[in-house]
């Protein structure tokens, strides 16, 4: 745990390793946050965490060294719907980031343009109670269909004990679905556990909804070298190999008792990704056809 003398929480590593696994040309690292800095860019008052900076340098620096290309900037839930700092990440980076946005269901469209402009690709919807007060699934549903001439997809994160609750509001969405961290299944149960069983009843009823394979330190218990979430979801990524994605998750929200080393997590893709075939869709050809459409 680090926390300095203003009660703001550090959850990553200041000091990665370099992976000996090398990312294929041009990968994408699809889910990844910016933390202010929150001189420029303060944090929601009804954040339920206060982090340290973690702004776009620390960002590209991690990125260089992990071997990536791009990232995909993730409105982090300390930033409310305030996405201000998700914007200046995606601006500075110099066309090698997009983005995904909270907004409030009040927003204009005029806004969600200026979101667009900006780099923009989709919005976040997100159902944990210990992030958020509240996720009205009407107001959710309303902004799904608002976001469809934009092209853009929805983004959605819940905990496996509540799939079955959100069903029909995911039947709904009219537009692409990507699921955070495989909606927290519980990999100790297996491959053919019941919450791995039922994410797989999820994504065999709609072809468009794709999930992130990401988050080993969140989801397996027995941490690195994440020996569990390995068997349960290199299934997942060899039978849905064109609707997955892959991230870092930095800078690891709320991790900071179980900080992970970013070279560990992604020493992990080769081991849920055995082939430079099923790598590249993974890290390469999937992020681009969601978040650089036009160049695919
Ligand atoms: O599980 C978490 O604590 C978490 C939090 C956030 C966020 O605060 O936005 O994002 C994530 O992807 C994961």
């Amino acid at each position: 745990m680090s926390t300095d003398e203003n009660g703001r929480i550090r959850s990553w590593t200041l000091t990665p390793s370099t992976p000996r696994y090398s990312p294929p040309a041009g990968a994408v690292d699809a889910h990844c946050h910016v933390f202010g800095p929150m001189a420029r860019f303060p944090f929601s008052p009804k954040a339920k965490y206060l982090p340290q900076d973690a702004g776009p340098d620390a960002l590209f620096a991690l990125r260089e060294k992990l071997g990536f290309a791009r990232s995909v900037i993730v409105q982090a839930s300390c930033h409310g719907t305030d996405n201000a700092a998700t914007l200046n990440g995606i601006a500075v980076s110099g066309g090698t980031c997009r983005g995904v946005a909270v907004v409030d269901p009040a927003i204009s469209d005029a806004d969600l343009d200026m979101l667009h402009a900006g780099g923009i690709r989709g919005v976040r919807f997100n159902f944990l109670k210990r992030l958020v007060d509240d996720a009205p699934m009407d107001k959710f549903l309303d902004i799904a269909k608002r976001i469809e001439r934009l092209g853009w997809h929805v983004v959605v994160y819940f905990e496996a004990d509540s799939l079955d609750e959100m069903r029909p509001f995911l039947a709904a969405i009219p537009v692409p679905i990507v699921i955070d961290h495989m909606g927290r299944p519980d990999v100790t149960q297996g491959r053919e556990g019941a919450d791995m069983s039922a994410f797989r009843t999820l994504l065999d009823g709609r072809t468009d909804i794709w999930t992130k394979v990401t988050c080993p330190d969140r989801l397996d218990p027995a941490g690195a070298p994440y020996a569990d979430f390995v068997k349960a979801v290199r299934p997942l990524v060899a039978d849905y190999q064109d609707r997955v994605l892959w991230g870092t998750d930095w800078p690891h929200p709320n991790m900071e008792t179980r900080i992970p080393d970013d070279g560990g997590l992604v020493e992990v893709i080769p081991q849920i990704a055995p082939t430079a075939a099923l790598q590249h869709k993974l890290l390469v050809a999937n992020p681009m056809r969601l978040y650089w459409p036009e160049e695919d």
